[in-house]
């Protein structure tokens, strides 16, 4: 499902956007909202994080952004009945981000089943390294659910040609070590980074981490098929909470950012 949304999209040249908001950030009606307005706002994929206490892989925005949402009593099963009310109302590929503690306490096999049976379409796990992954790769497989993998741009070519083999959905490149949030500037050679990725793989590459706004998304984007943006979108619904415009304003930063990934290089950037 994910593969192949974005398969379409390299087919006709465009460039992918992936939004990710932590699910429960305010509250979880809100979070069915916001995904429903950032799909029809030209979102290709979204990413829901699952808060969690020790976001190991996270900075500041979304480690507030988690408190937040816990102290609203967000859990992965209310995750999943969001999930279900997403999915009356649109196909969007969804994939959780999710640490292995909140899924180990739900049950391994059961949350793989009611997250494939709610219409999660992937997975991302920052602390399952590939060597972890068997327990929940059987399941996830037989679900149809894409385990989506995270390279760095510190990972050895043996490495990235292992992780890569076991992949589905797309390839997540981390554009900087470190944890989530924005920078005012990528420091990684990205286009050698993804070249030594594409070598081994035929999915999509997306690279996320830092992406502050259409001005970065666009310089990322000319090197690869799709774009994350995290921190930069939470920050925006932390300053914008209380607004009731809130989900058009969310959606108004991502059209802004889709339009940005899509225009062809020489293309001037419109002032906006
Ligand atoms: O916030 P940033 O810097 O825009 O990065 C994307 C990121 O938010 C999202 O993909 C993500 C949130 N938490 C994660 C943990 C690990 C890997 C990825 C993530």
């Amino acid at each position: 499902m994910i593969e192949k949304r974005l398969a379409e999209l390299r087919k006709n040249g465009e460039k992918a956007l992936i939004p990710f908001v932590t699910a429960g950030d305010p509250d979880l009606p809100t979070t069915v909202k916001l995904v429903l307005s950032m799909a029809e706002a030209g979102a290709d994929v979204i990413e829901l994080g699952v808060p969690f206490t020790d976001p190991v892989a996270d900075g500041p925005a979304i480690q507030k952004a988690s408190l937040r949402s816990l102290a609203g009593g967000t859990n992965l099963a209310g995750i999943l009945d969001s999930v279900r009310e997403i999915r009356q109302k649109s196909d969007i590929p969804l994939v959780l981000m999710t640490y292995y503690n909140p899924v180990f306490r739900f049950g391994i096999d059961k949350f793989v089943a009611e997250a494939a049976e709610a219409g999660v379409n992937g997975l991302i796990m920052p602390d399952v390294p590939l060597e972890e992954s068997g327990p929940l790769a059987k399941p996830a497989r037989e679900k149809g659910i894409d385990l989506i993998p995270l390279v760095a741009p510190n990972s050895p070519e043996e490495r990235i040609k292992k992780i890569t083999a076991e992949a589905g959905g797309f390839i997540y490149c981390v554009s900087s070590l470190g944890v989530t949030g924005v920078r005012k500037s990528i420091k990684t050679d990205i286009a050698n980074f993804i070249s030594r990725v594409k070598k081994y793989t035929e999915l999509s590459v997306a690279v996320g981490f830092g992406i502050s706004g259409p001005a970065q998304a666009a310089e990322m984007a000319a090197y690869c098929d799709a774009v994350i943006v995290g921190s930069a979108l939470v920050n925006l619904i932390e300053a914008n909470a209380a607004s009731a415009e809130l989900a058009e304003i969310l959606a108004g930063k991502v059209r802004e950012l889709k339009a940005a990934i899509s225009r062809k290089e020489g293309e001037a950037v419109a002032a906006v």
